[in-house]
């Protein structure tokens, strides 16, 4: 049956945060809580100094607390410039069975895809609207970038009311999805304004939502309407996981005092300042003043180090005042000073260069690491890192490189990037961050390869061979983004295991052998 109404077109954008708070208690699920058994949050929504609404802790919160599992009001397929091909219910990509439905042209993959109730539901929208081009001729890339906003066409007026209150970032720039489709359907007006709203409230607000660990598939985004009032932090104090259901947890990933601004980072936590204050601008409108960004070295993590222009200098450039978006860099050895301009010219030839790379290449890969892109750039540079964690996620992993075939370089030079990277998360104080977890998880794995190769370094091995596994646990479990063996190794070789030593290890071979899928 086709739907012509669409509710609230327009949010009056003046929801008070009584408003916000009653509709959130809602969505979560809180006020289902009776008066003997009263539900408490840690924290509520504020009017935050940074300008809008923000959370703000009401106690002091401790690392590792739960502060609330959110759920999407609506998701579906990522909308970005470059749409990967995948079927929009089962996310199975790079599939020869694609095909375009002949109702309402969106992506399948099979005929149970299609009878799916998922699919029922987005096709009876869709084909309501009269086509102005024949249906195989409909730009499938298109309608899946706005297929999460015409999925926001379901949402009862509650849910819509809640959806509306959120931030928008109404631009020219967002909401093309929705302009470009009037090319191929004849939209309502209404159901048009309402559409391009919901898509400017999803790129202001959106999440990326994980995947399970390895799988690649057709990659979504959520509107998750309480992580959405956090406001962004380039070193934040919490993180996120997802559960099957993209469910969405929210922890904190260090002691949050009460009085104090719950933050998520909306960038790419080891991206240089310069990297993140770009994107934040150009895709959220905003330009960040925390401390990090501030502070030229990031905390001597070095991130956006350039070399010195001056051939007999060995020193490092950083910008100068990091604040001001055309600041002059100065090198910490020599004090040459670099204009704006000439900086802008090598960071556009590096990110040309990284753009070049066959990252599924893993030997070009480690080629290029260590014997290519430090001529250009400090060790510390973002790119180097981005590389270095590229490759920590092949090592051990990739077909070819398990850890069971690794040779012992190899096997050393995993271990000594995965400590290299955990420093630099440690000295920005990201905590108890995801990345955090996802490297713990990878050293221990190469600390339990080398003991299981030569068992008289067992011993001496053990305890880091424990911790690690125990702290990638505490940060992992529960997440769909975990290693599927991460309990089974906290079970074999963590802290407290009583088997036999020699026998510990008899299943990481055989998660090893190939052709077993993780
Ligand atoms: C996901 S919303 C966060 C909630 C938003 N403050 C509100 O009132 O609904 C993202 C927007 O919040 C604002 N924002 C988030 N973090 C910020 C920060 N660190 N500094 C300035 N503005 C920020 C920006 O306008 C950004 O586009």
């Amino acid at each position: 049956q086709c739907s012509t109404g669409t509710g609230r077109v327009a949010s009056d954008r003046m929801t008070s945060i009584e408003q916000l708070s009653q509709m959130v208690t809602r969505h979560l699920g809180l006020d289902a809580f009776s008066d003997e058994l009263q539900y408490t949050t840690k924290w509520t929504i504020f009017e935050s100094p940074l300008g809008g609404r923000g959370l703000v802790a009401t106690e002091d919160i401790k690392t590792g607390d739960v502060l609330f599992v959110d759920h999407p009001l609506v998701y579906g397929p990522r909308c970005r410039a470059i749409v990967q091909r995948g079927c929009t219910v089962c996310r199975k990509i790079h599939s020869d069975t694609l095909f375009k439905c002949s109702r309402c042209a969106l992506l399948l993959c099979s005929e149970q895809c299609q009878n799916s109730d998922v699919h029922f539901s987005d096709c009876s929208i869709i084909s309501c609207w009269p086509n102005k081009v024949p249906i195989e001729d409909v730009d499938d890339a298109l309608l899946s970038r706005a297929l999460t906003s015409i999925r926001a066409m379901l949402l009862n007026e509650e849910q819509r009311n809640l959806l509306t209150s959120l931030q928008a970032h109404v631009l020219p720039q967002h909401g093309s999805e929705i302009r470009k489709l009037k090319e191929y359907f004849d939209i309502p007006i209404q159901v048009e304004q309402f559409l391009t709203l919901v898509a400017c409230i999803l790129d202001a607000n959106a999440f990326q939502i994980g995947t399970l660990y390895g799988k690649k598939e057709l990659s979504l985004h959520g509107l998750y309407p309480v992580s959405a009032i956090m406001n962004h932090n380039c070193v934040s104090n919490t993180r996120y996981s997802f559960n099957t259901d993209s469910q969405m947890t929210v922890k904190a990933v260090k002691p949050i005092q009460a009085g104090s601004e719950i933050f998520t980072c909306y960038t790419g936590m080891l991206w240089g300042t310069p990297s993140r204050r770009l994107h934040l601008y150009s895709t959220k409108h905003f330009l960040c003043t925390c401390d990090r960004c501030a502070d030229p070295t990031e905390r001597g993590t070095l991130l956006a180090a350039l070399k010195c222009f001056s051939s007999e200098c060995l020193g490092s450039l950083l910008p100068l005042q990091p604040l001001k978006t055309n600041t002059a860099w100065k090198c910490l050895d020599c004090g040459l000073r670099v204009p704006h301009n000439n900086i802008c010219t090598i960071q556009g030839a590096l990110g040309s260069l990284v753009g070049s790379l066959d990252f599924d290449n893993v030997l070009a890969l480690e080629n290029y690491l260590l014997n290519r892109i430090t001529k250009y750039v400090p060790k510390t540079n973002q790119v180097v890192v981005d590389l270095q964690c590229r490759l920590i996620w092949e090592i051990g992993e990739a077909e070819g490189f398990r850890w069971h075939e690794l040779a012992a370089p190899r096997l050393a030079l995993a271990e000594r990037l995965c400590r290299g990277t955990l420093r630099t998360l440690a000295a920005l104080g990201a905590g108890e961050a995801l990345l955090r977890g996802l490297l713990l998880y990878h050293l221990h794995a190469a600390l339990a390869e080398r003991a299981r190769r030569e068992p008289h370094l067992y011993e001496e091995l053990k305890s880091e061979i424990e911790n690690t596994i125990e702290q990638a646990h505490n940060i992992l479990q529960g997440d769909q983004a975990a290693p599927p063996d991460l309990d089974l190794r906290r079970q074999y070789l963590g802290a407290g295991c009583d088997t036999p030593h020699e026998e510990r290890f008899f299943f990481l071979h055989a998660n090893d052998a190939p052709g077993h899928s993780k």
